[in-house]
């Protein structure tokens, strides 16, 4: 039974739906916070739930030798080395949408708060003083909203701003003019919008282009009296420029849900009396935390008990409906990737995919990185889906997917072409109604074999008396033959024996079957 490890809060839900699945879970709402207990004990799982407390670095992953998944209750998922996860095969899924609309009111209930300085009125009124004079708002109508980053939250922020009869202006590099047009948003570039805003909002994920994306060039930028929101990531903004700019007063206030440092329990901001600060609670609603939390646990679910993967950031989607179908191709991809990789003795240069008939229809970029993890393989033994094509990058290898309608004398078919310095070798397969792989080709030549645990493969000339001497070989090392498989190319041409055997074969006795006069190659395959 797969187990896993819920190392943040997540709602029960996370927890019963783990258990009626039948994964074995342990709920340590406060673990994400003990780095060295959870590095500790993180060996023992298969699965990872988390949301932002929990910092899932390479160190941390180093020790995780069981973990496939690692599952992010939320959508940001910068506190997971996704490179180091995905090196070591490990698949990272969030739940893109469970939680956007909640964050995107958080944001809109900021801006409120800083229009109207809701926190400060309320604590001024609770102590008693009842300051009328003291607090003077700004009114919304009317006023410019620049949302950066216009993906999920920000179109939905969008939405609600131009609700309250604000003009909303964008900046997004990948936000096409017609979703702009859609969304009724004037879409802009960086500088006009720090120019035009009254409110400025950010909602774009934390990467190496975004960070810092708001410093003091920024802030001079902007409009004197502008109120910055960010429910977003700390790091967005330098957080000592923005408090220069607010001591100017030419920032009129700040909305902080979130911080360069969490937890944050003591910041260069607090205390500020134009900033407005929550404890990263865009997320926390009793809504989106049962829809991340039953999200993320069926998304794991799926993923340990039937390969279905959705949502992951560091591979292709395959779903509950199509993992039954697709899972036989998915093996045959990566039994034909090893016996390529298996007979591949120099550096690969490519890797090409062709897929036919049926299965250029199905999910190929799955069947391909099965492909490549099968080639990989016989070399680096940790490899898999995960990882392959991200090694196969890294090293150079050019992978190139072929797709046909349909294939010559099967439903479908998969070749994959290994080319090297030397030569191109291709290996063809299909798999039949029993659901069995089968190879059908090899480098051209027409056979039908089964992939055993272990096969010997010969090519040689199609001369009469190789059959009777190469068997005759196995039997003297008392070596049983369990499918004897030939092909060739014409006659007294090229000719092809796969051969699986019962147990292994000493490398003397391929030797021998090296040495028979017709025979250019002789190796032990090993599925
Ligand atoms: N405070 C909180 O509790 C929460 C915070 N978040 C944060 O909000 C972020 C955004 O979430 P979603 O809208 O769901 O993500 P999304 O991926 O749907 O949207 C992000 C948008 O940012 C844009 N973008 C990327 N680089 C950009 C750049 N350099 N300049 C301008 N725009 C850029 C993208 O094109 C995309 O449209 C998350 O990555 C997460 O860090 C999300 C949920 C809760
Ligand atoms: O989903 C996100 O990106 C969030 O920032 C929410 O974070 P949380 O799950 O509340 O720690």
């Amino acid at each position: 039974m797969p187990r896993v490890l819920i190392s943040d809060k997540l709602s029960p839900t996370a927890v019963q739906i783990f258990k009626d699945r039948g994964v074995d879970v342990d709920y340590m709402p406060d673990l994400g916070k003990d780095k060295e207990k959870l590095a500790e004990i993180i060996g023992n799982y298969d699965g990872l739930a988390i949301r932002s407390n929990t910092k899932v670095t390479a160190k941390l992953i180093e020790k995780a030798g069981a973990l496939k998944v690692i599952g992010r209750a939320g959508i940001g998922v910068d506190n997971v080395d996704i490179p180091a996860a995905t090196a070591k095969g490990i698949i990272v899924m969030n739940t893109p949408f469970g939680n956007s609309i909640t964050t995107a009111e958080h944001a809109i209930a900021m801006m409120f708060a800083l229009a109207r300085q809701i926190p400060e009125a309320n604590a001024s009124t609770h102590e008693g003083k009842w300051e009328k004079n003291r607090f003077m708002g700004v009114e919304l109508t009317s006023k410019t909203l620049g949302i950066i980053g216009c993906g999920n939250i920000g179109s939905i922020v969008a939405e609600r701003g131009i609700g309250l009869k604000m003009h909303v202006i964008a900046f997004d590099p990948f936000l096409s003019p017609e979703r702009a047009v859609d969304l009724g948003v004037e879409k802009v570039e960086l500088d006009e919008l720090f120019r035009r805003s009254d409110f400025i909002t950010l909602h774009t994920p934390m990467t190496e282009k975004t960070r810092n994306i708001i410093d003091i060039s920024a802030l001079l930028k902007m409009k004197k009296g502008v109120r910055i929101i960010n429910c977003a990531r700390g790091g967005l903004i330098v957080e000592a420029d923005l408090k220069a700019a607010l001591d100017s007063g030419h920032v009129a206030g700040a909305a902080l849900d979130v911080f360069e440092i969490e937890p944050a329990t003591s910041h260069l901001l607090f205390g500020h009396p134009n900033v407005v600060a929550t404890p990263h609670l865009g997320a926390s609603t009793t809504e989106a935390q049962e829809n991340v939390a039953l999200q993320v646990a069926e998304q794991m679910c799926d993923y340990l008990l039937k390969g279905a993967v959705t949502n992951a950031l560091n591979m292709p989607s395959i779903s509950a409906d199509e993992a039954p179908r697709l899972t036989p191709f998915v093996k045959l991809a990566e039994l034909l990737g090893s016996f390529a990789g298996q007979l591949t003795e120099t550096g690969i240069k490519g890797i090409r995919l062709e897929y036919e008939g049926d299965v250029s229809r199905m999910n190929t970029r799955a069947l391909t990185a099965a492909a490549i993890t099968g080639v990989l393989r016989p070399v680096l033994q940790s490899v898999n889906m995960v990882s392959a094509p991200a090694v196969a990058k890294e090293r150079g290898i050019a992978i190139e997917e072929v797709r046909r309608d349909s294939a010559a004398n099967h439903e479908a078919l998969i070749r994959l072409v290994v080319v090297t310095e030397r030569q191109e070798r291709g290996v063809a397969g299909t798999v039949f109604a029993d659901g069995k792989p089968r190879i059908v080709e090899i480098k051209g030549i027409r056979m039908e074999a089964e992939f055993g645990p272990s096969m010997i493969y010969v090519t040689n000339e199609d001369k009469p008396g190789f059959i009777g001497r190469f068997a005759g070989l196995l039997g003297d090392a008392g070596i049983n033959i369990a499918t004897f498989n030939l092909g060739r190319h014409a006659q007294g041409a090229d000719a092809i024996c796969l051969v699986e055997v019962d147990g292994d074969v000493p490398a003397a006795v391929l030797d021998e079957v090296s040495a028979l006069p017709m025979v250019r190659q002789a190796k032990h395959l090993a599925f």
